[in-house]
């Protein structure tokens, strides 16, 4: 990512905290496969790699927090064994000492309905949404978006919220195979029933947050399982409404960062406004022996992800003219 996290250790500085993170375990107890482009999954090599993640965060010793960047779990497990293995990691997470923030993606959401999902994941919502936010020190908020408000899976079949994405999908998408991109051209790409959107509820509720985290001069990273920014994501990975969400979030110059998980090849950007973008690289796809997973150290004027194995490091710098 052509920065150096160790330069902003060797800087000298302490940070205000650390946390810990990684993306797309997608375990399952079954054979390795491929993705529907060809690149290898091993799908019970994937707990490994959490489970070294874990005893590395241990190790550090002064790590705030981890989040999970969702797909816990993959679509291939038999269905049967679906609670057992979201819980078999969720308890893998749960070794880490200290709080473990959770995040659903589209393959969570094959295996169970939020009902069942969400009380695993330990995101508490009375009506099964699952975006929250929470503020580690007084002068960070991280917002966790729920990329699959709007979405064609994991609400009941007869939910309006199926409803809406269903009709979307429609409008959007003319083939019968709705996973399929085939004569979607450029961003439209986007428009796949594997991804999903942020309703007009959880966008007020994220104006909200802004408006409250601008009031308190605090720094904000925005979290969400899909992507939002295409020049850290392939098309077919964004969140359908990204360019409304972004809207907003550029309205503010309070959110210094976006992290998200699904394209598992990873990216990293800035936007337009100086926003950086980093998409982190799969769990999953990791051959036997190998890893992706990192931490993150947070400063006032920067935050620096520290990779190991195929976790890219990169320093992401606040862009100054935002605060004037
Ligand atoms: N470029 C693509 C990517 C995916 N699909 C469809 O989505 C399904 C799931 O994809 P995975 O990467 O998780 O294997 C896949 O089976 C395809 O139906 C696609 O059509 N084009
Ligand atoms: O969530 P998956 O495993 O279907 O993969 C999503 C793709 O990486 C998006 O391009």
């Amino acid at each position: 990512m052509g920065t150096s996290a160790g330069l902003a250790i060797s800087q000298g500085r302490e940070p205000l905290f650390s946390f810990g993170l990684i993306s797309d375990v997608q375990y399952a107890d079954i054979p390795d496969g491929r993705s529907f482009l060809g690149v290898p999954r091993y799908y019970r090599h994937s707990i490994l790699v959490l489970q070294r993640a874990v005893k590395e965060w241990n190790a550090h010793q002064k790590h705030k927090f981890v989040m999970n960047f969702g797909d816990t779990v993959d679509g291939f497990c038999p269905k049967d064994q679906s609670f057992n293995t979201v819980k078999k990691v969720v308890n893998e997470f749960d070794m880490f000492e200290g709080p473990v923030y959770h995040m659903i993606g589209n393959h969570c959401l094959y295996n169970l309905p939020r009902s069942k999902l969400l009380p695993l994941l330990k995101i508490q919502s009375p009506d099964d949404h699952a975006y929250y936010d929470f503020s580690p020190v007084p002068e960070y908020r991280f917002v966790v978006l729920d990329g699959y408000d709007i979405s064609a899976i994991g609400w009941p079949q007869d939910h309006p919220k199926t409803l809406e994405a269903l009709k979307f999908l429609r409008e959007k998408n003319p083939n019968e195979e709705k996973n399929s991109p085939t004569g979607l051209v450029g961003l439209e790409r986007r428009f796949l029933m594997f991804n999903g959107a942020v309703g007009k509820e959880q966008m007020e509720w994220l104006n909200g947050v802004l408006q409250e985290a601008t009031e308190l001069k605090q720094k904000v990273v925005v979290c969400c399982h899909l992507p939002l920014d295409p020049g850290a994501s392939s098309k077919e990975a964004l969140l359908w409404n990204y360019d409304e969400v972004m809207e907003l979030i550029h309205r503010y110059n309070c959110v210094k960062v976006c992290l998200a998980g699904h394209d598992h090849k990873g990216g990293f950007s800035i936007d337009s406004h100086g926003v950086n973008h980093r998409v982190l690289e799969a769990a999953l796809e990791c051959p036997p022996g190998t890893d992706a997973f990192g931490y993150i150290n947070v400063y006032d004027d920067r935050i620096s992800l520290v990779g190991t194995g195929k976790m890219a490091s990169v320093d992401m710098y606040f862009n100054p003219q935002s605060d004037l």
